[in-house]
Order: structure tokens, then C-alpha cells, then sequence
């Protein structure tokens, strides 16, 4: 596949270098290639790229760290690719480093290039180690979402994962060569950042130009393919706007004259080394999935899978090729899957390139886009600390500057008096009334508070008050034991619907009304009985005795003794109430249930419904009652006024 390879930034220059580097070396020549970058060193540092494909942006603005997008002109880059020779080219391959400040630019270069040229672009973007910092891997994530919208895939490379792979094979190296040659020849660790970076670029280049030259090849190096991979292939398996990931292995194979004794033995020889050539690429396919993959990821998850061995073509077997072919076909989620072999004359290796391509599933990914929410986070944390901080710095010197300024002012405040002052005040109604907690003045208990506890109804216990904090107006029932506490404030009256509490419940401990007054010794106590009616004694000695609704009036006997004050919620009904009944009657409205008269007369009433007494004059005949009649005369004896004259009850 021919590409314009276009390097940004630090990375991305240095990354396109080898990959020019690995292309020229193999006399392939499929890559035009550049680099982009405001960093004059980077570009300078550079081995292979030749001068005019190092595009340098000097940074003007050093001091007000202009943004990179004002530093580089994207016409001037759209020239520079025009000018080269660009016109056989398969795709386009961005590479750069994400979490970088030159990629800002990549967005805008893509929308350029776009317009120019209709091959499709690919970005080959390396994340970045998770000891550059969280800032760093939040941009990286943000990049990498920005990228994936507008590029035709992402090819992704992980330089966590490589460089720790590097680090640990720079240490087994160290352990197994504790001579001095061994030593010399070690693998170097990495400690010195180019160093390191240089390794990484070279395994990029590796996988990737390989990859690149799939379908490529020249008159000298190449030997005839059994299942050709042209370019349009590879190509259509990296596209579809996913990521890719880039398996690929390679083992040497065994060289010198031992090999060709080998290769001279009999059948049964050949048998077990063709085998043998089977389960090497076997194995291989195997490291390049799970090992030495550019970006760990889940092959379940892989939209299409393409398969590239490479090697000697008397190496490459067939057999293990096609049971490659099967495992990968049947392990990834979609059914795209290409293969095809690359034969190398010049070459003592065997190497397999797996592609796996539309990935859903990438750990790494996902830690990059968690860091940033971290991050964000963090920011934020900051961000409302520092106002915080400001807003408090703020105030301590509005304070300070005030107290300074603030002269005192007690003309308008009343402050404490003095003995004889708080006389005058007070008569002339100046002082403020002692503050009493607040009281429900609904009922008023004079005599039953302090000293005079004794005087309380027996039935009735009052809760102390220290245990409740305001008063809230509730009256409520003791719970029955493992019970629930009864609210009776909220009720407009204790109703038949209610179940029946057990004789037991208005026992002298059984009933509470909570005390309302705040202190014990209060003289007053009130509380809200707004619609809690309380039942008569001789109702609640009675076996199932039930409160009848509409009860409104309380017995006297209850406070026997106390003053009685009725407050809103306590509709004391008239004397003259029965008189008025009586009017009504004579109107024909309907005769009242002997429970209302129960209710005054008699206390409570049974439950449940009450038939109605049947007028059997239907209002048109008056009902004589003696008795009533008696009544009315000594009351008409009493006083003059001629009430109601014409009814009696039976
Ligand atoms: N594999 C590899 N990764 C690199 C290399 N240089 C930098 N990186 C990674 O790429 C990320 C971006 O670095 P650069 O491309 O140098 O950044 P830049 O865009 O030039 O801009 P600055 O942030 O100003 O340096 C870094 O955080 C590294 O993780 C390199 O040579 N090889």
C-alpha cells in the first residue's frame, strides 16, 4: 500500500522517520513522508527524513504560549504536501502522540486534506505511560476522541504497555548476562528518554511497515505470494471509524550448517518439520494476539481481523496459516476476516501480522477516558477551593477594612438597663415581655400544673415535658407494647374506622397527653385537641367501648376543677343547640341520631350506625313529650322568651 505519511509534533516526526527509515531499507519505497512540528530540535534530531520533508513552524509568541494553531499555518503545510509526490498514493497515515500540544493542529489538517484528496485517512496515535501525569493522559483522552470522529480509523500504539515490556526485558537480560560481555551486549533499559523513545518507534515501525507493505513489493526481495494481499484489502479492513490494534510476532529461524543436515533426512523428518513449521506460526499468531500486540485489547470485541505471515516462503506453512485463519474467524464478533501470505527471500525470520480492527473493548482506552474524569474532577475541586479561598480572603479584608471604619452604634439597641430604668420602661410598656416558650392556648390548665400534680386527672398521664424539644402539638397514644405510637392530632376524630383499642390501653398508665407546657412546674399546660375528643370515664371502663365520630364536646368531669379554655379547634357546643334542633325539625329536615343526643346527654355512644328515629307523623304531627314540655314551662317560668314552645322528644 503506498501512503503519505504525515508526522505532528515530537512523536510523530520522530515515529514517521523510522518508518521512512524501515521503507528504504526494504526497497520497497511505498512512503512519501514529512514532519510537522514547532519543536526545532525535534526536527533537527531526526536520522532519515530527508531536509524538505521537515516542515518547521517557529513559535513567535514564547512568551503569551501562543496555541499551536496559531503558529502553524495550515496553508503553508497543504502546499508543502501538494508539492510532493503524492499522486499514486493509497491513504494517508497521521501519526502523532496523543496528549501532545502539536495534535491540537491534527483536526485542522485532516479538514484540509480532506478537500484535496479522497483517499482515506488513518491516524496512527500513540497514548501515552501513565507516569507523564493525569493531565497528560485527560488530553490524550480528549484527543483521541477528537481524532476518532474524523479520521477513517484510529491505529492504536500503547507506550505504557511497551515501555514496560522493554523495562522487563531489559531486566531479565540483566539478571541472565552477569558477565562482563553479557553486560556490554545488554539491552538498554531506557533511562535515557531518546533511548527509549527509539526503541518504541522501532517496534512501531515494525508493526506498521510491515503492515504498509503488505501488497508491496520489489523485483529483487520478494518471492511470489500462495494468497495474495493486495492493498484495496488492507485498507478495507482498517476502515470503519473504529480502532485497530496490531499484533505481530516474530521468531528467527534456526540457520548454520546443523539446519542443513536437518533439512536432508528422511520423510518421517520432513513430516515432523512441516508440523514443526506449523505449530511455530501457530505459536506466533498467538504472541501477536496476546503478547506483542500494539494496544492490549479484548479479540472478542474486533469487528474484522486481518492475518499476515512473512517469512521465508519454504517456512511459511499452510497448514498452520488456515488454522490461524479459523481460530481468529471464529474468535472475532464480526465475519470480516482477510489473510494472505508475504514471502521474503532475504530473510532468516517468520513473522505474523494480525490486525484487529472496529475494537470496542480497550482497557487501556477506558483508564485514559477514567483518568480524565478524575482530572476533571480534580479541576473542579480545585477551581471551588480557590474561589472558596478567594471569597474567604475577600471577606477577612472587608472585615478588617470595616473594623477599622466602623464606629459603634448602640443608640438603637437596646442594651441592659439598669434596675431603675427597666421600671420606668417597663411601665411605660417599653421592655420587652419576658420571653415565654411558645404555648398552645387552646386549653388552659390552671390548677393542674406544679404543685398541684395531684389534681390531674388519674387517667391521664402527663408525659414529661423535658423530653420533647418544642411543642408540636401532638397528642398521642401510648404504643402498645412492640405497638406503634398512635397521632391522633392529625385526625378529625376518633371514628369507628379506627380498630377498637383493648380495655388494657385506657388504663391509668395507658393513655398520654403530652405535656405541653415547658417546665414541670408550669401552671399552664396545653395541647392541641383540636379534633381528639376525650371519651368519658364511664365510656372507658365499658367493655368495648368505642368513640362515636362527631363526639365534639367534652365531658366536664374530665378537668374537674380546672378552668377550661376552648380554644379554634374546640367548637363547645351552644346551650341552645337542642332548641335549634328543634326548629329544624319542625322544618321537616331530618330528625337528629339518638347518638348526637347520646353524646351530650349520656356520653359516648355505641358504634356503628344508628337508626334513625322514624317521625311517624313525617313532620306534618308534632311529637308530645311531657317531660320536655315541664322543662319548657320552667323555663318559660324562668324567663320570658318563647323559644321553642312546639316540640318535644319522647
Ligand atoms: N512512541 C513514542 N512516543 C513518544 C515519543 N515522543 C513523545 N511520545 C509520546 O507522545 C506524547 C506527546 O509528545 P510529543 O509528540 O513530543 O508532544 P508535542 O506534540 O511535540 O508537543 P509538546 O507537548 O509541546 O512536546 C508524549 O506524552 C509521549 O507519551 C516518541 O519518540 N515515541
Amino acid at each position: 500500500m503506498r501512503v503519505l505519511a504525515i508526522g505532528l509534533g515530537g512523536a510523530g516526526s520522530r515515529v514517521v522517520d523510522q518508518l521512512y527509515d524501515h521503507d528504504q531499507r526494504s526497497r520497497v519505497y511505498c512512503m512519501s513522508a514529512v514532519a510537522i512540528d514547532i519543536d526545532p530540535n525535534s526536527l533537527l534530531q531526526l536520522r532519515h527524513l530527508p531536509n524538505p520533508a521537515r516542515i518547521f513552524f517557529p513559535r513567535v509568541d514564547i512568551v503569551d504560549h501562543a496555541h499551536v494553531t496559531d503558529v502553524i499555518d495550515i496553508e503553508e503545510v497543504m502546499t508543502r504536501l501538494q508539492s510532493m509526490d503524492t499522486m499514486e498514493i493509497d491513504a494517508i497515515l497521521l501519526c502523532c502522540g496523543l496528549g501532545g500540544s502539536v495534535i491540537d493542529i491534527a483536526p485542522l489538517i485532516i479538514a484540509e486534506i480532506r478537500k484535496s484528496y479522497v483517499e482515506p485517512i488513518f491516524a496512527l496515535a500513540i497514548l501515552p505511560c501513565l507516569e507523564e501525569g493525569k493531565r497528560v493522559s485527560a488530553k490524550a483522552a480528549d484527543d483521541l476522541d477528537a481524532l476518532q470522529g474524523l479520521v477513517d480509523a484510529v491505529i492504536l500504539f500503547d507506550n505504557e504497555t511497551w515501555s514496560q515490556k522493554i523495562k522487563a526485558a531489559a531486566a531479565a537480560a540483566g539478571t541472565e548476562n552477569t558477565s562482563v560481555m553479557g553486560q556490554l551486549r545488554q539491552i538498554p533499559a531506557g533511562s535515557d528518554p531518546r533511548t527509549h523513545y527509539n526503541m518504541l518507534n522501532e517496534r512501531i515501525a515494525r508493526q506498521i511497515g510491515l503492515l504498509l507493505r503488505a501488497g508491496e513489493f520489489n523485483e529483487s526481495g520478494l518471492d511470489v505470494a500462495e494468497v495474495v494481499l493486495d492493498a484495496g484489502e488492507v485498507l478495507n479492513t482498517l476502515k470503519g471509524n473504529g480502532f485497530v490494534a496490531v499484533g505481530y510476532a516474530t521468531e528467527r529461524l534456526p540457520t548454520g550448517w546443523l539446519n542443513i543436515f536437518h533439512r536432508r533426512q528422511s520423510l518421517k523428518d520432513f513430516i515432523q518439520g512441516s508440523q514443526e513449521k506449523a505449530a511455530r506460526i501457530i505459536s506466533l499468531a498467538k504472541k501477536a494476539v496476546y503478547e506483542d500486540v500494539s494496544v492490549p485489547c479484548d479479540l472478542t470485541s474486533a469487528d474484522k481481523a486481518l492475518v499476515l505471515i512473512a517469512g521465508p516462503s519454504a517456512e511459511l506453512s499452510m497448514k498452520g496459516f488456515q488454522t490461524v485463519r479459523k481460530w481468529i474467524d471464529r474468535s472475532i464478533a464480526g465475519l470480516e476476516m482477510r489473510s494472505g501470505d508475504y514471502p521474503v527471500k532475504s530473510t532468516s525470520f517468520v513473522g505474523i501480522i494480525i490486525v484487529l480492527s472496529g475494537l470496542t473493548n480497550i482497557p487501556r482506552v477506558e483508564e485514559i477516558r477514567d483518568i480524565r474524569t478524575e482530572y476533571q474532577l480534580e479541576c473542579e475541586e480545585e477551581r471551588l477551593r480557590g474561589e472558596e479561598e478567594a471569597r474567604l480572603r475577600e471577606e477577612e479584608e472587608a472585615l478588617a477594612a470595616g473594623a477599622v471604619s466602623e464606629v459603634p452604634d448602640d443608640a438603637g439597641v437596646p442594651g441592659f438597663a439598669s434596675p431603675l430604668e427597666s421600671a420606668y420602661l417597663e411601665e411605660i410598656g417599653y421592655m420587652a415581655e419576658p420571653t415565654t416558650p411558645e404555648k398552645d392556648e387552646m386549653i388552659s390548665l390552671p390548677g393542674s400544673g406544679g404543685s398541684d400534680r395531684k389534681r390531674r386527672d388519674d387517667t391521664i398521664v402527663m408525659l414529661p415535658k423535658a423530653e420533647k424539644k418544642q411543642d408540636d402539638g401532638v397528642v398521642a397514644l401510648p404504643p402498645k407494647p412492640g405497638g406503634k405510637e398512635i397521632d391522633l392530632t392529625g385526625s378529625a376524630s376518633v371514628t369507628s374506622s379506627v380498630p377498637a383499642p383493648k380495655n388494657s390501653t385506657f388504663g391509668l398508665k395507658g393513655i398520654a397527653i403530652e405535656k405541653t407546657g415547658p417546665k414541670d412546674d408550669a401552671v399552664t399546660y396545653s395541647t392541641s385537641l383540636k379534633s381528639v375528643q376525650r371519651p368519658k370515664d364511664g365510656s372507658l371502663s365499658a367493655d368495648a367501648s368505642t368513640l362515636e365520630r362527631g363526639m365534639q364536646r367534652p365531658k366536664e368531669g374530665v378537668f374537674t376543677g380546672d378552668h377550661v379554655t376552648l380554644g379554634q379547634g374546640m367548637q363547645r357546643p351552644k346551650d341552645s343547640l337542642f332548641e335549634e334542633a328543634g326548629l329544624h325539625m319542625r322544618e321537616g329536615a331530618p330528625l337528629p341520631k339518638d347518638g348526637s343526643l347520646g353524646q351530650i346527654g349520656r356520653g359516648l355512644a355505641r358504634p356503628g350506625p344508628h337508626p334513625k328515629e322514624v317521625d311517624p307523623s313525617r313532620g306534618k304531627l308534632e311529637v308530645i313529650d311531657a317531660a320536655a314540655r315541664q322543662k319548657n314551662r320552667d323555663e318559660e317560668k324562668r324567663s320570658d322568651d318563647d323559644t321553642d314552645g312546639g316540640i318535644t322528644w319522647l
